[in-house]
């Protein structure tokens, strides 16, 4: 392929340029002895740049013409003052009266050389208007030779005034092909960055728009193509409102002078993340670009993950957001939650029956980077030894009688990349302490039987209602293995060292269970929360839920509500749990333990939106409450 064209005006500037550079290139002559006319180059041009020439060589007026009409560069010839005195001062000894006649890049620095020379000068600044006008007027002055471009000679011989055309000399053939070079190399640098650019785009996941300061889109990848369903075609150079619908939630977005980063908006069917960034050229600004990521797909992703972890059993249901905690203990709790979870290190959960190990170890699994993984908890006081031993490290075929004869995978190979919850710790017989242990250490299991290693990327989170330092002294449990799994420690309080907790407990819990059995949530009366607040609730949570769940099903027995309260508040004042002290009625009550359940709410919404300084939602996220809840308790106060 041509890169670089010669359109010669005539066969003497052809050969002109032959002589200085050789003839390794496309040159197009006219084929008579008449100059091209501009309607002979054009279609020539046209053609040529179509077909991939990237920079055209010519001269004089067909210089000046075709640069308006083609996009590619037109170098021209220049001639030189020198070129032009060579070829005068050549012909002073034959004729009197030399007459200058072209177009102005031609005949150059007219104006000047005429001061110098004796010689009359004819500048032509439209072949149309002004060439028949000076010719005449050269004729007038008696001009005996005309000097000048190819059409003004041609033209200035048809009224019978000899010429002869201006060459360039070989130095300006040159110096016009080095810059012809030197452009085509500047255009393939150019294309290499902006293709090099394109394929950056269009590889990118994300849909890329470029918007100008004055919101035109100027540039489009066609993943953004795809998401905004637009053509490339009525999409660029169209302003944005015109483009994407003047009210559009899109538009509304990207208008404003901000950048902003992971916006949602709704496209259509999709749900999008928009962010914006401004493009700077310097100091000054010239747009910005845009980003949309199809986060359908990413919620779809995640609830693939979700269903076939759901498939496996291994989900962590429960997250922070399902956890009451207005007390402060809780409130550290919470802390040290978001604090651990964002590490690898071993967790031991120490806490009474009931107080939320669990639900600890499940929001540590959902708040880290191993969410979307398995989480397998598994209570080690529920299991003989030998079972235990099998579940937790799974076993080779033929490993022992009654096996399975295709063995099987232990819990930790199962919860590899994820979380492992071994619950009640401290009933995990000694003989097992020391393979655990090495678990813990190395990473690395072997199943029974077997005699590979498997080496597992787990999690581990322990839990025990025990105090394993007692446990120690009498023997039962492994100093070396509770040193291991007490990296990180979270002591869990029991319910009646969190009483602040209790209301909103109650409410969270009357909730879950009137969801669950599908009827109307029962109003408590004041007497039967007095008593929760004062029962010491030795089962702790669980046990609170016990009994909300039985007053829920009973409310749909056909018996009196006033019996079910009693026979419950009864239950509880006989019981252990209800210490002499706490049945005194003086009993000094806590600021937010005072009224009905609603009282207490009204009173401990009110206290942390003050601690919060009016900020909902994080006086929402510190009361475990969604931000639409918190509107709506807010309203009914
Ligand atoms: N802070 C809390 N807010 C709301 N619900 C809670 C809270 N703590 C515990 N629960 C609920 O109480 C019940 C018992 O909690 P969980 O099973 O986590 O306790 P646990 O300490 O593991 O009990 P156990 O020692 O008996 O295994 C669960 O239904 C749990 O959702």
């Amino acid at each position: 392929m041509n890169k670089i064209i010669v359109i010669a005006p005539s066969k003497e500037f052809a050969d002109t340029v032959r002589n200085a550079v050789g003839d390794s290139f496309k040159i197009y002559v006219p084929e008579n002895d008449r100059d091209f006319s501009f309607k002979e180059t054009l279609p020539i041009a046209q053609c040529e740049e179509e077909q991939g020439a990237e920079v055209i060589i010519t001269r004089g007026g067909q210089a000046t013409h075709l640069k308006e009409k083609v996009n590619i560069p037109v170098v021209e010839v220049k001639m030189t003052v020198l070129d032009i005195l060579r070829t005068v001062h050549s012909l002073k000894t034959r004729y009197q009266r030399i007459g200058l006649i072209g177009v102005e890049n031609i005949i150059c620095d007219y104006r000047e050389l005429g001061s110098y020379i004796d010689i009359k000068i004819y500048p032509v600044f439209s072949y149309e208007h002004d060439l028949d006008i000076q010719v005449r007027q050269a004729i007038t002055d008696q001009v005996d030779f005309i000097v000048g471009d190819g059409m003004s000679v041609d033209y200035a011989k048809q009224f019978g005034l000899p010429g002869i055309k201006l060459m360039p000399s070989k130095a300006s053939v040159q110096e016009a092909f080095d810059i012809a070079e030197n452009l085509v190399l500047a255009r393939f640098q150019e294309r290499k960055i902006n293709e090099q650019l394109r394929m950056i785009l269009e590889t990118a996941q994300d849909g890329i728009f470029i918007v100008s300061n004055d919101t035109q889109i100027v540039l489009a990848n066609n993943r953004a193509l795809h998401l905004l369903q637009q053509e490339h075609d009525t999409f660029i150079n169209q302003p944005i409102e015109n483009a994407l619908g003047k009210g559009s939630e899109l538009v509304q977005l990207i208008k404003g002078e901000q950048e902003f980063n992971g916006e949602i908006a709704k496209l259509h069917d999709l749900i999008v993340s928009v962010s914006k960034r401004t493009i700077s050229v310097g100091q000054e600004k010239i747009g910005w670009v845009v980003t949309l990521q199809d986060v359908t797909q990413i919620q779809k992703l995640e609830r693939k993950i979700r269903r076939q972890l759901n498939h496996t059993g291994f989900l962590a249901k429960q997250s922070l957001s399902d956890m009451v905690a207005i007390a402060p203990n809780m409130k550290n709790v919470v802390e040290k939650i978001i604090h651990f979870s964002q590490t690898d290190s071993t967790i031991l959960l120490q806490g009474e029956t009931g107080t939320g190990k669990e639900l600890v170890a499940q929001s540590i699994h959902n708040q880290s980077l191993r969410k979307n993984r398995p989480f397998v908890p598994i209570n080690c006081g529920a299991l003989p030894s030998h079972l235990l031993e099998s579940e937790l490290f799974g076993y080779e075929p033929g490993a022992f009688t009654g096996a399975n004869r295709n063995g099987k995978a232990g819990l930790f190979e199962l919860a590899h990349t994820g979380t492992i919850f071994l619950d009640e710790i401290g009933e995990i017989p000694l003989e097992l302490q020391s393979r655990l242990l090495r678990v813990i250490q190395e990473r690395e299991i072997m199943r029974i039987g077997g005699s590979s290693i498997i080496t597992v990327d787990v999690r581990i989170i322990a839990a025990t209602h025990r105090n394993l330092q007692t446990a120690i002294e009498e023997g039962k449990f492994r100093d070396d293995l509770y040193y291991r799994l007490n990296v990180l420690n979270i002591p869990l309080p029991s319910l009646r060292d969190r009483k602040e907790d209790i209301p909103l407990l109650v409410d969270a819990l009357l909730d879950k269970m009137s969801h669950r059995y599908k009827c109307p949530r029962p109003q408590l009366p004041k007497e039967m929360l007095d008593t929760f607040i004062r029962y010491s609730w030795p089962g702790n949570i669980r046990e609170m839920e016990n009994i909300l769940e039985r007053l829920v099903v009973l409310f749909q027995a056909k018996i009196p509500n006033e019996v079910i309260f009693k026979e419950v508040i009864e239950e509880l004042k006989e019981s252990h749990g209800l210490s002499k002290d706490d049945q005194d009625e003086h009993t000094a009550p806590s600021p937010f333990l005072e009224g009905t359940l609603k009282d207490m709410e009204t009173a401990i919404i009110l206290d942390h939106l003050e601690r919060n300084n009016g900020n909902k939602d994080l006086t929402a996220q510190k009361l475990g409450i969604s931000r639409a809840t918190l509107w709506r308790k807010l309203k009914e106060i």
